[in-house]
């Protein structure tokens, strides 16, 4: 349904978006994830139509949207807009929320009726004659939300539509939109620094990263097989190791500073790679009790820290190079383990991802 084609924005000569490609299909829910500056916003307004890419083609249903001005406006209509900060107009819920009906020739009973309905969807029954400027920001968003969806789009696009929410609002606007996506079937394309976020609602991940979509896939593939070191870091994999692979029969060994680890991906001797492992798949057991078990990678390390972390802590341990964990609480005070303990460091080969560096 939306095609990205090696989509070009350069500001002042400075390239922001330097080959963007996806596709995205109908009735799908596409996470754009990104750093800060990444580009994200660019990319929406220009599928939003509010901007012009400078290379590349966004192709909706087949059509450049882009090069030819009666099928942008065409466009245009068929698509619902929210932003990051809730732009409403100083005047009544209902009279913001009825904009784009209006402005569709719509008749006042049925746009009285559409308010009303968008309204008890939104959870906001009730507060049509309020004035829009008075509302908390997550009801706001809420209005904005309303605003676009009463239009039926069949493509929503949403900038950060929960940047500067208290978790609660957070929580409702992700609820309604799985709802809208559920219930009307819309295509909705979002963006957020919250992977977390992309994780929760989205069918699809592309992470942006220096101007190109570094990854495109399912939540689980994002997260459980990043394609690169600079996206292992940004979906949150607290271990990242450099090495270099010393043999490769069965498993493979990599030797990362002095130190032999064992995953069970295919590689040549020699390759240049990152292990990526995510702390929560590391296991720690005082030096005493640790055991070596085939298929395990088991190594000797002081814990040079433990920070809680919500009702975890993450144990960091120097096993030659730095590996964190992630223990609850309940977990480090039966280990019994604190600053300086010796204890072993375990977890299983297929837990270790690899990425191919250079
Ligand atoms: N109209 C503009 N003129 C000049 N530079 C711009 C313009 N719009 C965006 N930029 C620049 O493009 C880059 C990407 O900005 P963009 O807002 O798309 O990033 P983002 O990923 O949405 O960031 P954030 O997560 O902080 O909202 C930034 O360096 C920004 O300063």
């Amino acid at each position: 349904m939306i095609e990205l084609e090696g989509v070009r924005k350069s500001f002042d000569g400075k390239e922001v978006l330097a080959g963007v490609s996806a596709r995205i299909e109908r009735g799908e829910i596409f996470a754009v994830i990104g750093p800060s500056g990444s580009g994200k916003s660019t990319l929406l307004r220009l599928i939003d139509l509010l901007d012009t890419p400078t290379g590349g083609a966004i192709r909706i249903n087949g059509v450049d949207i882009h090069a030819n001005r009666e099928e942008s406006h065409r466009v245009q209509r068929m698509m619902g807009m929210v932003f990051q900060k809730p732009a409403v107009f100083n005047t009544t819920v209902a009279e913001n929320i009825a904009v784009g009906l209006r402005f569709r020739g719509i008749k006042e009973a049925a746009i009285k009726a559409k308010v009303e309905e968008a309204l008890a969807v939104v959870g906001l029954a009730g507060y049509e004659e309020r004035r829009a400027r008075t509302l908390s920001g997550g009801e706001m968003q809420r209005v904005a939300l309303a605003r676009a969806m009463v239009i039926e789009p069949e493509i929503l696009l949403m900038d950060e539509p929960t940047a500067n929410l208290d978790p609660v609002s957070v929580e409702k606007i992700e609820e309604l939109v799985v709802r809208i996506n559920r219930d009307l079937g819309t295509t909705i394309v979002f963006s957020t620094h919250d992977m977390y976020q992309g994780q929760r609602l989205a069918h699809l991940i592309g992470v942006l990263m220096n101007g190109r979509f570094a990854q495109v896939g399912t939540p689980r593939e994002v997260f459980t097989h990043p394609a690169s070191r600079e996206v292992a870091r940004f979906v949150g994999i607290e271990n990242i190791i450099d090495g270099v692979v010393v043999a490769s029969n069965g498993t493979c060994a990599v030797d990362a500073g002095g130190v032999r680890i064992r995953t069970r991906s295919p590689l040549t001797p020699e390759e240049l790679v990152s292990l990526c492992i995510r702390s929560e798949d590391l296991r720690v057991t005082p030096a005493g009790e640790a055991t070596t078990a085939p298929g395990k990678n088991t190594l000797p390390g002081i814990v040079t820290s433990i920070v809680p972390r919500g009702p975890f802590s993450r144990v960091t341990v120097d096993c030659g190079i730095t590996l964190s964990s992630i223990l609850s609480w309940k977990v480090v005070d039966n280990l019994g383990i604190r600053e300086g303990s010796h204890v072993a460091v375990s977890f299983a080969e297929e837990s270790v991802h690899v990425v191919r560096r250079g």
